[in-house]
């Protein structure tokens, strides 16, 4: 178990963390979300002591940590952590990047602890790389690799910085197919993370940072579902949503089509429905008579799997859907068969269209 109670840290005079008191038991599993530059970081690298804390406590498993006479080398033992950047030692071979902690820290013997590497290389799926070099590696194995050596060492709790952000969109599953099986295992977790879905699937708790503290936590449910606090409820909005401005009839569609296609991969939306949204975008535009004020917006439910497309235009009162010419009809035809539901309504001077996506 671990908690602080009144844990501060400043640099210069920005107060970063103001007044942290938590307690995390054994087996949990808490994801640590909320807009850049709160905090995040900084509060996970006073928990390991890369940091020093200003003020207030960390007791691990009884042991104050910061208390005077306390031996810092010790207590960090306890606690792994696995970075963006992944800080493998670029001079060692995989298995020696994993042995090296054991052998120098645990004074394991070199036996004992390449047995044990061979065993959580299996368990992270990176066995067959073991003579490699890191630069050897894809991006999602060097990480692999990074959470191997730190299982070596045995902690009692590992605190993972943005594991997945420096990584191509293809490994991030394989990275957080390993973070889900240590939860499973009942392995004491803090996660700072950007992949919301992640977070809501694997966490006992989340902790949503913002204003030098944990300004709100709770279950995966209350906090995605139901946050009560009002920076909270905008930042789970904000990270569900998706708008894009369009102000004149020549408009940069590949890029509009870019940031659609990258918040999908984020929500983990089918291909085959972010394609059928790319095409019911662009239906909707060509039936537009006024480009002069177009705000399209995309907001997705975790909770109903719903996408929903709203495309909201200023100008005179005109139902894309009400058929003009045949042309018209053919690509009215496709945006109907690409919703599950539509509805129109003209009010205060703006078209609103809201087309719910058919999930397959
Ligand atoms: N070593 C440092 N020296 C000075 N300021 C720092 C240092 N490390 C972090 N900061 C500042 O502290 C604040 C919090 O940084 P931190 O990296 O902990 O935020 P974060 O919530 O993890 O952000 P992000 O999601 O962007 O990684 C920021 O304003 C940052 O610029």
């Amino acid at each position: 178990m671990i908690r602080t109670e009144h844990l501060s840290k400043r640099y210069g005079s920005l107060t970063v963390l103001k007044d942290i008191s938590v307690e995390i038991a054994d087996g949990e599993v808490i994801s640590i979300i909320g807009p850049s530059g709160t905090g995040k970081s900084t509060f996970l690298r006073c928990l390991n002591l890369l940091e020093k804390p200003d003020g207030g406590s960390i007791t691990l498993n009884g042991t104050a940590l910061l208390a005077p006479g306390t031996n810092i080398s010790d207590a960090r033992k306890k606690i792994g952590m696995v970075f963006q950047g992944f800080n493998l030692y670029a001079h060692l071979s995989v298995l020696d990047n994993v042995t090296i902690g054991p052998r120098k820290l645990l004074k394991k013997s070199k036996a004992e602890a390449e047995q044990k590497a061979e065993e959580l290389l299996k368990l992270v799926g990176v066995a067959e790389k073991v003579n490699s070099f890191p630069d050897e590696l894809s991006g999602g194995q060097k990480q692999r690799v990074a959470i191997a050596r730190c299982l070596a060492m045995e902690p009692d709790l590992i605190l993972f910085d943005e594991p997945t952000s420096a990584l191509d969109p293809t490994m991030v599953s394989e990275v957080l197919a390993v973070i889900r099986r240590l939860a499973k295992e009942g392995m004491t977790m803090l996660i700072v993370t950007h992949e919301m879905e992640f977070a809501r699937n694997v966490s006992t708790r989340i902790f949503y940072m913002d204003e030098g503290g944990i300004y709100e936590e709770g279950t995966p449910q209350q906090i995605f579902e139901s946050p009560q606090k009002e920076k909270t409820r905008a930042f789970i909005h904000k990270i569900r949503s998706f708008s894009w401005e369009i102000k004149s009839p020549i408009y940069d569609l590949y890029a509009m089509n870019g940031k659609v296609e990258a918040f999908c991969e984020k929500h983990l939306i089918p291909k085959k429905v972010t394609n059928n949204l790319l095409l019911l975008m662009e239906e909707i535009l060509l039936l537009q008579k006024d480009f002069s004020d177009i705000r399209l917006s995309l907001s997705y439910s975790e909770q109903t799997s719903e996408l929903l497309f709203t495309c909201e235009a200023a100008g005179d009162a005109h139902d894309p859907l009400d058929s003009g010419t045949q042309a018209d009809d053919l690509g009215i035809k496709l945006i109907r068969s690409r919703c599950s539901d539509i509805q129109y309504h003209y009010e205060n001077g703006k078209n609103r269209l809201i087309c719910t996506l058919k999930g397959n």
